[in-house]
């Protein structure tokens, strides 16, 4: 059972699936809390703010109310949308042991992708693209990122400050696989994007903008 924060159908916004028309299964809690996530009410499972699976359905805004769900509640709810690209985030999915949803939805015909922090061991079927978005000295545990990392497809570095980009390259991201590298600014702004642009064009890197953002969808 996994609790849900929201589903929901728009285009996936961020890196190498940017345009893709997506359904975002959102999982409830995270515990690693970055000072600038844009989801901060999916931190906490409070149990009185626990729904019924149709009210949380319904949510049309961020709110912090959550639905307990089995992989084929899961499966049932997707399957109402058009899309059939799945993509598994939070708060943090990796939390969970998430090979019963993955399987369920590999073997039901989606291409799935889970986006995580990297802080938590993932559990996902092998066909599951992977999205990694590092997050160095915040809480959780720095420990497995190199294991997580190796398992990424891609790699999402949220960027603010120059900072941000050595905290990069202080991690283990050449290895033999080499995913793509993207650099993801921070909350739209200028200056951060400003130094994504310029990073990524001298190391060859990608720029991954918010576009949902700009285009105004979810
Ligand atoms: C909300 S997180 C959920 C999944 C997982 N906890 C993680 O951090 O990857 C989804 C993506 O949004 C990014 N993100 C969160 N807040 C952001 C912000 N203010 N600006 C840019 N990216 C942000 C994260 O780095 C991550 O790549
Ligand atoms: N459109 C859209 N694309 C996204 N890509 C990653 C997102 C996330 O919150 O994990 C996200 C999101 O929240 N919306
Ligand atoms: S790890 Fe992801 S969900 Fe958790 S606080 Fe950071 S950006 Fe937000
Ligand atoms: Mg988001």
């Amino acid at each position: 059972m996994l609790p849900i924060n929201e589903i929901f159908e728009t285009i996936q916004g961020e890196a190498c699936k940017a345009g893709t028309p997506s359904v975002f299964v959102r999982l409830q809690a995270c515990p690693v809390r970055c000072p600038w996530c844009d989801t901060k009410h999916t931190w906490f499972v409070d149990s009185e703010r626990r729904v019924s699976i149709a009210d949380m359905m319904i949510k049309t805004e961020d709110t912090n109310t959550w639905a307990m769900m089995s992989p084929e509640d899961v499966l049932l709810a997707v399957q109402a949308f058009s899309a059939r690209h799945v993509v598994i985030t939070g708060g943090e999915p990796a939390l969970y042991d998430l090979r019963p949803l993955t399987t369920l939805l590999v073997g039901s015909g989606f291409s799935v992708q889970l986006e995580t922090s990297g802080t938590q061991a993932i559990q996902a079927h092998p066909y599951t693209w992977v999205t990694v978005s590092p997050k160095v000295g915040m809480p959780g545990r720095r420990s497995v990122l190199g294991e997580t990392l190796l398992r990424a497809n891609e790699i999402k570095h949220p960027v603010g400050k120059p900072a941000d980009i050595q905290n990069l390259l202080s991690l283990p991201i050449e290895h033999a696989l080499k995913p793509e590298i993207w650099l993801q600014p921070l909350s739209q702004s200028r200056k951060a994007t400003e130094l994504c642009i310029r990073e990524a064009t001298v190391r060859n890197w990608r720029v991954s903008i918010q576009t949902q953002k700009y285009i105004g969808v979810r």
